[in-house]
């Protein structure tokens, strides 16, 4: 489990995390979901003791990371990808982290089993393909067998094999009641990936969820209707729950009724349509629609400059 509570980090002039809090559960992947710059890495390295806190607390576990005996048999991290020497082989590397941790030999064995590393285990490190070096550092993350997992964008720059398998695996550890956290700026991968997503927009926290709801809250369908007696059918569909919007003479844009509901009116009324069209928001846009106001760095659109 991991708890941030109230947890500031300013950098400067620059406040990276701003009073945010949340829990991590066990037994779920938690997707950590914000635009570049939103204050995730800086989040997570707090999370795993590398960066102290402005203000705030972080527990992992039941603690802060710093105050347990065994911290690596607590968190395995991953926020660094590439953090392995490249002139040793990943077996060398496993080797030495165990060492220093007081881990054995066939605890390595068993990690480069776990990410399917057997076979390349003994090559240099700087030989890899970025997959290939995402799964040593998922390998290293699991050395002391974590009961909670923190990874940084682990996803990022794989090829489509190599997603998914490390979705199947996040999931798989999961599934063995450990805590997994992982970060992303892409709504299109934590929808495949996260059962719940926590997500940040300049340091703040917007929502903190189950992805169904985020999903269902931001991406509400809408319908278009073109007709050419909008006024009356504009009319005769409003309702508290329903939005109503005429985009041209003869079009309605039509939120809080299906499509079907909508010709159920109009044919109650004797209004002809040309067309009804419904539109459910992609993942991106319900993402960009939640955190609007919260990117760092907003283009501006080629039109408005
Ligand atoms: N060591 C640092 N010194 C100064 N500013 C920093 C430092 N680390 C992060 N920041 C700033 O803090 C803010 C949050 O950065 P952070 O890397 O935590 O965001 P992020 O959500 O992980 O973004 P990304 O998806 O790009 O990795 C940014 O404005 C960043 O420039």
């Amino acid at each position: 489990m991991i708890e941030v509570e109230h947890l500031t980090k300013r950098f400067g002039a620059t406040t990276a995390v701003d009073d945010l809090s949340f829990t991590v559960h066990p037994g779920t992947v938690t997707g950590f979901l914000g635009p570049n710059g939103a204050g995730k890495s800086t989040a997570m390295r707090v999370i795993a003791g590398l960066a102290r806190p402005t203000s705030g607390t972080t527990r992992v576990n039941g603690r802060p990371v710093a105050e347990h005996a065994a911290p690596l048999a607590e968190v395995g991290t991953l926020l660094a990808a590439g953090a392995a020497h490249p002139g040793r082989t990943a077996r060398s590397h496993l080797l030495a982290l165990a060492a220093t941790h007081g881990l054995g030999r066939a605890r390595v064995d068993e990690v480069l089993r776990l990410t399917g590393m057997e076979t390349v285990a003994d090559r240099r490190v700087g030989s890899y393909s970025m997959g290939m070096g995402q799964r040593l550092g998922l390998a290293a993350a699991l050395l002391g067998d974590p009961r909670t997992i923190m990874l940084d964008e682990p996803i990022n720059g794989l090829d489509p094999d190599g997603i998914v398998w490390v979705r199947r695996f996040l999931r798989s550890l999961a599934a063995e009641g450990r805590t997994v956290f992982l970060s992303s700026h892409l709504m299109s991968e934590m929808a495949q990936t996260a059962d719940h997503l926590i997500v940040i927009g300049r340091g703040r926290l917007i929502a903190d969820a189950p992805i169904e709801q985020v999903l269902a809250g931001v991406g509400a369908s809408r319908v278009a209707v073109k007709t050419p007696d909008a006024q009356r059918l504009a009319t005769a569909l409003a309702a508290p729950d329903v939005t109503v919007t005429a985009v041209a003479h003869d079009e309605l844009e039509v939120t809080g009724l299906d499509a079907a509901a909508i010709a159920a009116v109009a044919r109650d009324l004797g209004v002809l349509l040309h067309e009804l069209a419904t539109h459910t928001a992609s993942l991106e846009e319900a993402y960009l629609s939640l955190t609007d106001s919260a990117v760092e760095y907003t283009a501006v659109p080629a039109a408005a400059r």
